[in-house]
């Protein structure tokens, strides 16, 4: 028998699109044709559990094999086959997906029969002409008394079908590669794509001479059988060289959607080590993408590991990816069962989760700020961190500080430094009124502290450095000022004069006597204001131009050096205004370059003086 005719294509010219359009990545003809392979020797092994094939099914796996000289590469099964008429059914009729056929027909008959074929994705078979430019199809069905047939053709619409010599079941397709894809010829680049797509694959794929595949990836076994060595291995598997992850969530559901996967929650060293190691998307096995945006939030996509859906539609377009409700779906499910371990791993293990804090803070935080579900389940096991080392959830913190922390108003003022070391004095200041000082000193701890003030009933922060003490957390006890107000004024003037800096607001406060001489602190509101047009956020500020710098210099009325400089006169006084003032810019972290060397050599001329 010899048949030559013409496949009937819904649009017209198809090929040409699928050749240029469709996959950007040619390499992936190969996931298609192993995938085909995987499927009808899945196929295969369904009828036989459902006793519809009673013959031997022999070694079952698939071999992928490449001739140089020949310039082909043949993909060969032993599945179920195909008849000639099948042929013409399945592989002329592109739209129509045999896969589909099959699930409709076994789908009352065993759940697991339908589970494990390939669900529809892309073009399949025809994506093999993007490297051939002519494909064979040697088949014979699993069926008896079934001849086999051949199937050629060169990517045309034209195609010829007749009965050839094929000793075993199953099916060999031979691509025979067109010049401009002489890459594909070559094994270590044959192999390295069976690596990225074909790596889980269900059944054992050989290449080369060795099965390149673990056809039982650990996403698809129980949690109870596992221990957590295998799951560190299996990371170590999907990133070589990378550390030990922290800890993982291996999911599992199949209602309302079909989803199974392990994400890793990462030990992350550098930013780049963020980028290179991605989540892996996967369906039924066949690797699909490490470009997971859409399906998982995207705090979560700090995480690695592997999704396996074959309910994630493939070869769309990113809007329909967005709009699926599917993937929303998922995206849900996933954010839930992070939230879900993380508050696990609080309740459970406090102290190892402290430890852990530092490497998942950030991605908490994160979270909390982009996704409200998710802050809404964070904030009982999200932690603030004191100066001190000593970790409180929100609701812990506010408690310990309440009493203490309260400013006249009935506002709990939460302190916070941003660099324990520039700000060491103030901290110090804080602490010897007994207050407590969070180290938010984290990239998005700016935004953190907002939505925290924005969540929280009658709470602010503020920097230590934002006011002197006593302002800090305006209490209703005052201190008295030792000095008139004509005093006040006369040191006023003189510290403004000695400074002689537009940028410097001077003001003479009643302070304790133990307090130091001079403070320079930046108000809150504008540090928080030129924080956000730093980063470019702030809305309609920009309007203005940018904010000049505008610190308050705080004169201590009652320091023992307000009231000399009062003694001296001329000179001598705005000398020693000026180096009280250059103290306080020291221990701000602001005093450099000329201005510090003057200052040191005025030191050194005042531990001469008499
Ligand atoms: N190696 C094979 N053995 C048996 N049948 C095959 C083989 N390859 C392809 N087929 C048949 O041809 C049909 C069409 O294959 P094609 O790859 O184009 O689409 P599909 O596998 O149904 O869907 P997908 O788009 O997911 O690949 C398959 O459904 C299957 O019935």
């Amino acid at each position: 028998m010899q048949e030559t005719g013409s496949i009937s294509i819904h649009t017209e010219n198809i090929f040409p699109i699928i050749k240029k359009f469709l996959y950007s990545d040619h390499e992936i003809f190969l996931r298609e044709l192993v995938s085909n392979a995987v499927d009808a020797t899945q196929k295969l092994k369904s009828l036989a559990q459902l006793g519809e094939y009673q013959g031997e099914a022999g070694e079952l796996k698939v071999t992928v094999s490449v001739d140089k000289e020949k310039r082909t590469i043949t993909i060969s099964d032993r599945g179920i086959g195909m008849t000639a008429e099948e042929i013409k059914k399945y592989i002329n009729q592109i739209a129509f997906s045999g896969a589909t056929e099959f699930v409709e027909k076994y789908k009352d008959k065993d759940a697991s029969a339908k589970d494990q074929i390939i669900g529809q994705f892309g073009l399949g078979f025809y994506s093999a002409f993007m490297v051939a430019k002519e494909v064979e199809i040697f088949s014979k069905s699993y069926k008896a008394g079934s001849e086999a047939a051949r199937w050629i053709c060169d990517g045309s619409t034209e195609f010829t079908l007749e009965t050839t010599d094929k000793p075993e079941r199953g099916t060999d397709v031979v691509l025979h590669v067109a010049e401009d894809s002489d890459e594909f010829l070559e094994t270590p680049r044959l192999r390295g794509i069976l690596d990225k797509y074909c790596k889980f694959l269900p059944i054992p794929i050989e290449f080369d001479g060795e099965v390149i595949n673990q056809t039982q990836p650990l996403w698809t076994k129980q949690p109870a059988d596992l221990k957590d060595e295998d799951y560190v291995q299996f990371y170590q598997t999907l990133y070589p060289f990378s550390e030990p992850p922290l800890f993982w969530i291996h999911l599992n559901v199949d209602y309302p959607f079909n989803l199974t996967g392990i994400l890793y929650f990462p030990k992350v060293k550098d930013e780049l080590q963020l980028q290179r190691n991605k989540i892996q998307l996967y369906s039924r096995q066949v690797f699909i993408t490490d470009e997971v945006k859409d399906v998982v939030p995207e705090f979560l996509m700090l995480l690695h590991g592997v999704l396996d859906s074959p309910d994630i539609p493939l070869n769309v377009s990113r809007s329909f990816l967005q709009a699926d409700a599917n993937v929303r779906k998922i995206n849900q499910y996933v954010t839930k069962k992070v939230a879900d371990k993380l508050a696990e791993i609080f309740r459970k293990d406090r102290a190892g989760y402290e430890q852990k804090w530092s490497d998942i803070g950030l991605f908490v935080k994160y979270g909390m700020l982009s996704d409200e579900k998710f802050y809404d389940r964070a904030k009982d096991f999200a932690l603030l961190q004191n100066v001190d080392g000593k970790f409180s959830t929100i609701n812990e913190y506010r408690e310990l500080v309440q009493a203490n922390q309260q400013d006249k108003n009935g506002q709990t003022v939460l302190l916070y430094t941003t660099d324990p070391e520039a700000q060491h004095a103030y901290v110090v200041a804080a602490q010897d009124r007994g207050y407590d000082v969070l180290k938010l000193d984290g990239p998005l701890d700016a935004h953190f502290i907002g939505q925290l003030e924005q969540k929280l009933e009658k709470t602010t922060f503020k920097r230590v450095d934002s006011e002197t003490i006593s302002k800090l957390i305006e209490k209703d006890e005052t201190t008295e000022s030792v000095l008139s107000d004509e005093e006040k004024t006369k040191l006023q003037e003189l510290f403004a004069q000695a400074i002689s800096n537009p940028a410097m607001q001077v003001q003479v406060e009643a302070l304790s006597p133990q307090d130091a001489p001079v403070i320079i602190t930046l108000p809150e509101f504008m540090r928080r204001m030129k924080d956000m047009q730093r980063v470019g956020g702030g809305g309609g500020m920009a309007m203005f131009g940018s904010l000049p710098d505008s610190y308050t210099v705080s004169v201590n009325a009652n320091s023992a050096v307000a009231q000399r400089v009062l003694k001296l006169e001329g000179d001598a006084a705005a000398k020693l205004a000026k180096q009280a003032f250059d103290l306080a810019l020291l221990a701000q972290g602001m005093l450099k370059g000329e201005a510090l060397t003057q200052f040191v050599k005025r030191s050194a001329e005042l531990l001469a003086a008499e």
